[in-house]
């Protein structure tokens, strides 16, 4: 249940109003979700029937808020198919609801595929790529909060709860990152708005066409390879069984055509692809680490499987063998 804020009818409908969203019919609280409260709004508008999700958020504070609301604004606007926050009279976009920070977005058609083929993969390639070159005109700056520096504050504080050999591979990789990050080609990655989260979850198709992205509330200044490779380690390797985490090749080479039919891919980031591909799963393991072993506002937080990435992490080693679930225990 994603409902933390009950948000009163008579709340809803008058910020609807300020909104100019018309008169508000229906308030249906969103069950998916882990990190928001999420409604769906229906209003009426100029005898049309009109859908928005308000969302109430619970953990990111105001400062950084105005980052992510106007990023999705800026690509709304210039044509990817992102949610568009809702602005009242003044041009202001983020709002109040029962005290907490908030904000009214356009509801997406569709549904999630989390079962993507080559055909979704590459839908969703094509308009990473557009988003990357839309962001360059962004001109916000707030870095990627889950990058480098938060992965050298984190480590130490999961290397505790984990097996000797899961803790030498998580500083193993650390180190490894840290020296990629130094070198010359990485600093010559071609850097923008990414999005940093766009897993299958986050984005909704209507058919095979993609009806938007969405959720951004880990958007942040970084490589867009960064964000290619966090894509590519999701929608392209394998959910459960036997074969978890391994990679797909097929899917990967749909996922990147698409991608380099709008945007080709620089020297450098053909050389550093590879590194980067471990470098999105070392984030999401140790995301996965943190929110399983120092869970915040617990009741909030339904931690996902961190084996999951470490798997998808020692896949993508050099001469990475098949890794089986049974051989890497669960943290
Ligand atoms: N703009 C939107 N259009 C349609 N559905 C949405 C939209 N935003 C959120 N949702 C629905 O709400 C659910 C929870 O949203 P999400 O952003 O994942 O929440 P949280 O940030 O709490 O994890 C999504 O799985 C999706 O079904
Ligand atoms: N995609 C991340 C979790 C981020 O949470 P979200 O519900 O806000 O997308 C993961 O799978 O670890």
């Amino acid at each position: 249940m994603a409902v933390y804020t009950e948000v009163p009818f008579a709340e809803a409908a008058a910020l609807l109003e300020r909104l100019n969203l018309g008169t508000l019919t229906e308030l249906r609280g969103i069950q998916g979700g882990i990190e928001n409260t999420n409604y769906f709004v229906t209003s009426e508008r100029e005898g049309q029937t009109v859908e928005h999700v308000l969302t109430v958020f619970e953990r990111l504070g105001f400062e950084h808020l105005p980052f992510y609301l106007h990023l999705m604004k800026h690509l709304a606007t210039h044509g990817v198919p992102v949610p568009e926050p809702a602005a009242d009279a003044r041009g202001e976009i983020l709002h109040t609801v029962q005290g907490k920070p908030a904000a009214v977005v356009d509801k997406l058609r569709g549904a999630s595929e989390l079962a993507p083929g080559a055909a979704h993969c590459a839908a969703v390639g094509a308009l990473l790529a557009r988003m990357h070159l839309v962001g360059r005109d962004f001109d916000r700056q707030q870095p990627n909060l889950r990058g480098l520096p938060w992965w050298n504050e984190t480590v130490p504080v999961v290397l505790p709860f984990l097996a000797p050999e899961q803790a030498a591979l998580l500083r193993a990789e650390l180190a490894y990152q840290n020296h990629i990050a130094e070198g010359s080609a990485y600093k010559a990655l071609p850097r923008g708005p990414i999005h940093a989260d766009l897993f299958r979850d986050n984005v909704m198709f209507d058919g095979e066409a993609v009806s938007g992205f969405f959720d951004f509330y880990f958007a942040g200044v970084d490589t867009w390879l960064f964000d290619l490779a966090v894509c590519l380690n999701d929608w392209c390797v394998r959910h459960g069984g036997e074969r978890d985490g391994e990679p797909v090749p097929e899917l990967q080479q749909a996922f990147l055509n698409a991608y380099e039919g709008v945007r080709p891919l620089t020297a450098a980031e053909r050389t550093l692809l590879p590194a980067l591909l471990r470098a999105g799963a070392l984030r999401f393991w140790l995301s996965r680490l943190w929110d399983l072993h120092l869970p915040r506002e617990a009741a909030l937080l339904k931690p996902h499987d961190p084996g999951h990435f470490e798997r998808v992490l020692r896949a993508r080693l050099p001469l990475a063998a098949p890794t089986r679930p049974a051989e890497t225990a669960a943290a």
